[in-house]
């Protein structure tokens, strides 16, 4: 069951604004048991992607294939794709238990059949502690958890994910993230993750998609997109600081990024030293280094920035293209 997008398109007009192309022929295929994290700052379109794979808002061109039956114009509930949201959305009045299992109940489930299973999906996750209570007695993560349950339960064709751990705090959502994982293993359907946080993206997907107006800048694995950025935008977003980027001769941008930068002795004066972790984080003009604690230079210092040829990346400056 792979999902394949074609040249998906998909504009918006606003009363009075100009119109506004929130996918702007987007093409992606995940294979079965593959977790593509979509990653872009806000209003990239990648809610609008997920929400035309689930059947939630129709396309204007383009494509969606789910395990080779093309679905664009069929209706979102015949689609078997399975969606988690930002925020989970639970039935306040049922048992954790009953939510999990409304969905094969509705289907026709055995109670007893699918009590079990409930259980095995919530000991899988963790959460089978939690079975009677109600969902306002729950955390934000343990809520999260429950919805993902519910998709785990059900065996779609295809997962989606929103934003899940948006409101999950930073050390539960190191946890949540392994978890999406175990899930997605499971399920051995294509999934695909939401986030803004290139972080998570980069930690979670076997391949990351960099979306940017409407449009898929660069779908790698995270070492090569982290090696070889295709644009300037993905260096910029892309990594623990974004890369420096220096104009230079011939209409070339150099970039480098701030962890290969040395400094040694020479003329330029060190603007700011900045503590981060165990490193530290010096701003030389226009360039960003990190270096040793023991390797910082002082405020006011001299200093000239160095770096290995082969750490450079070379972009063209007018399209933003690797050369
Ligand atoms: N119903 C709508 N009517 C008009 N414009 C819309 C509508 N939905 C989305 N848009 C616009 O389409 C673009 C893409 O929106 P989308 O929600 O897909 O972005 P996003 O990357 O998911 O953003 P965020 O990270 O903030 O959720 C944005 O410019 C947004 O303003």
């Amino acid at each position: 069951m792979s999902l394949l997008v074609e040249g998906a398109r998909r504009t918006y007009r606003a009363r009075g604004g100009p119109a506004v192309a929130a996918l702007d022929g987007v093409d992606l295929a995940v294979d079965d048991g593959e977790l593509l994290v979509v990653v872009g700052p806000s209003g990239s379109g990648k809610s609008t992607l997920l929400r035309a794979i689930a059947g939630l808002e129709r396309l204007d061109g383009g494509r969606v294939v789910i395990g080779g039956r093309d679905v664009t114009g069929v209706p979102s509930a015949r689609r078997d794709v399975a969606m988690v949201f930002q925020e989970a959305a639970l039935f306040p009045h049922l048992s954790v238990a009953a939510n999990i299992g409304i969905g094969e109940r509705a289907r026709g489930g055995r109670r007893r059949a699918v009590l079990a299973r409930v259980r095995e999906v919530a000991t899988t996750l963790g959460i089978d502690h939690l079975l009677h209570r109600a969902p306002g007695e729950l955390s934000g993560g343990e809520r999260q958890r429950v919805a993902l349950a519910r998709v785990l339960i059900r065996s779609p064709a295809v997962c989606l994910l929103d934003e899940p751990l948006a409101s999950v705090d930073a050390e539960l959502r190191l946890r949540a993230r392994a978890e999406i994982r175990a899930v997605h293993r499971e399920l051995g359907v294509p999934m695909v993750h939401v986030t803004h946080d290139h972080t998570e993206a980069l930690a979670m997907g076997d391949r990351v998609a960099v979306m940017h107006r409407g449009r898929v800048l660069q779908c790698d694995t995270p070492a090569d997109l982290f090696a070889r950025p295709a644009t300037v935008e993905v260096a910029r977003a892309l990594g623990p600081l974004p890369m420096n980027l220096l104009p230079a001769a011939d209409g070339v941008v150099v970039g480098v990024r701030p962890e290969r930068v040395r400094l040694r002795a020479g003329d330029d004066v060190v603007a700011s030293v900045e503590v981060a972790g165990e490193e530290r984080l010096v701003r030389v003009g226009a360039l960003l280094a990190r270096v040793t604690a023991a390797d910082t230079p002082e405020v006011g210092a001299r200093v000239r920035a160095e770096w290995c040829p082969a750490d450079e990346h070379r972009f063209d400056a007018v399209t933003g293209l690797r050369l």
